[in-house]
């Protein structure tokens, strides 16, 4: 496959494109234990055969504790930079489904450099995405791997966005246990990032995935 790619040395900063920027190391430490309060709360509301006095207190404190946050926000398209030992800088959004570190709804993913190249990540998702009896939904497999993938060509100076995801599911990808997720640049053809990866399981494949994604222009690369 022709590599005619143009990586980019270092990601631009969103700041020059009108994004507002959370460096990771301000994120409040309150705030990420609130965030993992939060998702055992929806892991305890999922599951909960409580009565109803027990439910209506339980509505009520979250109601309170909702309130006490409705103050000022970051705004949708917030990002995050998140900067790592080899000293590459990522940038990502603030909430992002997969992988935002202040998305209670996120399991969340993170993804850093592989000693064999591409990306490794681990991840546990609990019964809140549960497809199939004690497995994770389908939908959600293909959401890790797409965010790898997406990931691993960002890593590689490509980001763009995804213009075609290819799942296989192998094996059923169980909940409440570690998952590892690696994903990798394959090839390059003008704009097109060619990706690949897998989601494993005690060393088993559990889905395997291919995507195009279509790399961003950015400046000073000339296009393509
Ligand atoms: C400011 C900087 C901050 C950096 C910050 C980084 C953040 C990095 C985070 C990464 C982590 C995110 C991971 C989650 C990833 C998502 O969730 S992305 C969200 C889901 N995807 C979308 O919403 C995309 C919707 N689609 C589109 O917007 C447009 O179709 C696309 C994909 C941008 C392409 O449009 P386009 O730019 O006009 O490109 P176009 O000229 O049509 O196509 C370019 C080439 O791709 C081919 N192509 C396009 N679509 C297809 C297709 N579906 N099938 C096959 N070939 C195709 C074309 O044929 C063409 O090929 P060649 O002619 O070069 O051979």
């Amino acid at each position: 496959m022709t590599v005619d790619a143009k990586p980019v040395a270092e990601l631009p900063d969103p700041r020059d494109f009108g994004f507002s920027v959370v460096p990771e190391e301000e994120i409040p430490a309150e705030l990420v234990s609130l965030v993992e309060e939060v998702r055992s709360l929806v892991d305890a509301v999922a599951h909960t055969k409580a009565g109803a006095e027990e439910l209506t207190a339980a509505r009520e404190a979250v109601a309170a504790a909702s309130d006490r946050l409705k103050g000022e926000r970051h705004g949708v398209g917030t990002m995050i930079q998140q900067s790592w030992p080899d000293g590459r800088v990522e940038y990502g959004t603030l909430t992002n489904i997969v992988a935002g570190p202040t998305n209670a709804a996120a399991p969340p993913l993170r993804m850093e450099a592989a000693p064999e190249g591409g990306l490794r990540g681990e991840a546990v998702l609990n019964g809140t995405y549960q497809g199939p009896p004690g497995l994770v939904h389908g939908g959600w497999v293909a959401a890790l791997l797409d965010q790898a993938l997406g990931s691993a060509a960002s890593a590689a100076g490509m980001p763009g966005l995804t213009a075609n995801l290819d799942v296989n599911y192998r094996n059923p990808t169980p909940l409440d246990a570690p998952l590892e997720i690696t994903a990798r640049v394959s090839g390059t053809e003008r704009r097109k990032v060619f990706v690949s990866g897998e989601i494993r399981h005690d060393g088993q494949v559990t889905a395997e995935g291919t995507a195009l994604m279509v790399r961003m222009n950015l400046p000073g690369d000339g296009g393509a």
